[in-house]
């Protein structure tokens, strides 16, 4: 765990000082798109790009999943790095494809060569000017969603016009209190900081829950990209985050209704095929040393994500 100062790698662990024990997250650094328009220097072209993503990430795992729902995987080809995330930051268990570099932050370096910040996943690369589009899951999201309709013929919506309001009020919900609300619980080194964020995180999903009693998705009974942003961390939750985060109070599975929307999701489409929780619990369990010095990754659980999920009378 590291990040890049002028290019230079340098080995050091999250800043809570500054911030009363809080975990604070680091804004993306590249933010360029990917546009299906005359003259945008990010046009929509097959295997012009590559994604690099950790099967651990939740972020990452939002654009893998944005990728199999709209038939991207043949367009678009993807490098998953090693779980292990150790003194030198992500790391490649064999020689990435593009360069052979064995390490993530020689790809940024290799976009950027004096580059300064987080060395983060996922990445959209653009093999054409050998640079990065986006570092930022939620705009990748975006791009993968509506960008390449003309090259797949896909022309399903997961971000339509007329539920943008919603949309963007479930995103501005879930995002701090429940995606980035598990980290927060987990690397918060003061007892009141952990003590908020639990209490937090609890609150907003007893508030999901409430809602998915009545309501088959988030928004009403269309599948947006807020539910597959809500889902790569609930799918994570009881494996990684009840223990190794200490969010304890409840599991997915004590949840009525968070656990079956969870179930119908990793059941729909490919979807599971993207789910590794190899990857996963040796992640957060092996990487963050701090928080669990032995590195001992647990066996459990047993997670019952195949039975029916009951959710078609909703
Ligand atoms: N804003 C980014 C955040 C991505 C992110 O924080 N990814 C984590 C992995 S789950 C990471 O690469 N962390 C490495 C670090 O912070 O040094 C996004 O959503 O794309």
């Amino acid at each position: 765990m590291g990040k890049l100062v002028e290019g230079v790698w340098h080995d050091v662990w999250y800043d809570t000082k500054s911030s009363g024990g809080k975990f604070v997250r680091e804004d993306a650094g590249f933010r360029n798109w990917v546009e299906n328009k005359p003259g945008a220097p990010f046009q929509p072209e097959s295997n012009r790009y590559h994604l690099y993503v950790s099967l651990a990430c939740p972020w990452a795992h939002r654009t893998l999943i944005m990728r199999e729902l709209k038939g991207l995987t043949q367009h678009i080809d993807v490098t998953a790095v090693s779980p292990d995330m150790l003194d030198n930051g992500w790391e490649f268990s064999t020689p990435e494809p593009l360069f052979g570099f064995t390490k993530m932050h020689q790809i940024y370096t290799q976009a950027k060569a004096d580059y300064s910040g987080r060395v983060t996943v996922p990445v959209l690369w653009d093999k054409k000017t050998n640079s990065i589009v986006s570092n930022e899951s939620s705009e990748i999201l975006r791009m993968l969603n509506s960008e390449f309709n003309d090259l797949t013929g896909n022309h399903t919506n997961y971000y339509p016009e007329k539920l943008r309001h919603d949309i963007d009020e479930w995103n501005a919900f879930i995002y701090p209190n429940i995606n980035n609300g598990v980290y927060k619980t987990g690397f918060a080194t003061t007892q009141e900081a952990y003590e908020e964020a639990f209490d937090n995180l609890f609150a907003a999903l007893d508030k999901v829950d409430a809602h998915l009693a009545t309501s088959r998705y988030l928004v009403g009974d269309t599948l947006t990209e807020s539910d597959w942003r809500l889902f790569t961390t609930l799918i994570r939750f009881d494996a990684a985050y009840v223990g190794h985060f200490k969010c304890n109070l409840k599991r997915i599975a004590d949840y009525p209704h968070l656990q079956g929307y969870m179930k119908e999701l990793y059941q729909f489409g490919n979807v599971a095929e993207t789910v590794s929780f190899e990857h996963i619990k040796r992640h957060y369990y092996f990487s963050h040393k701090g928080i669990n010095p032995t590195q001992v990754v647990p066996k459990g659980p047993d997670l019952d994500l195949e039975s029916t999920h009951g959710r078609d009378g909703v």
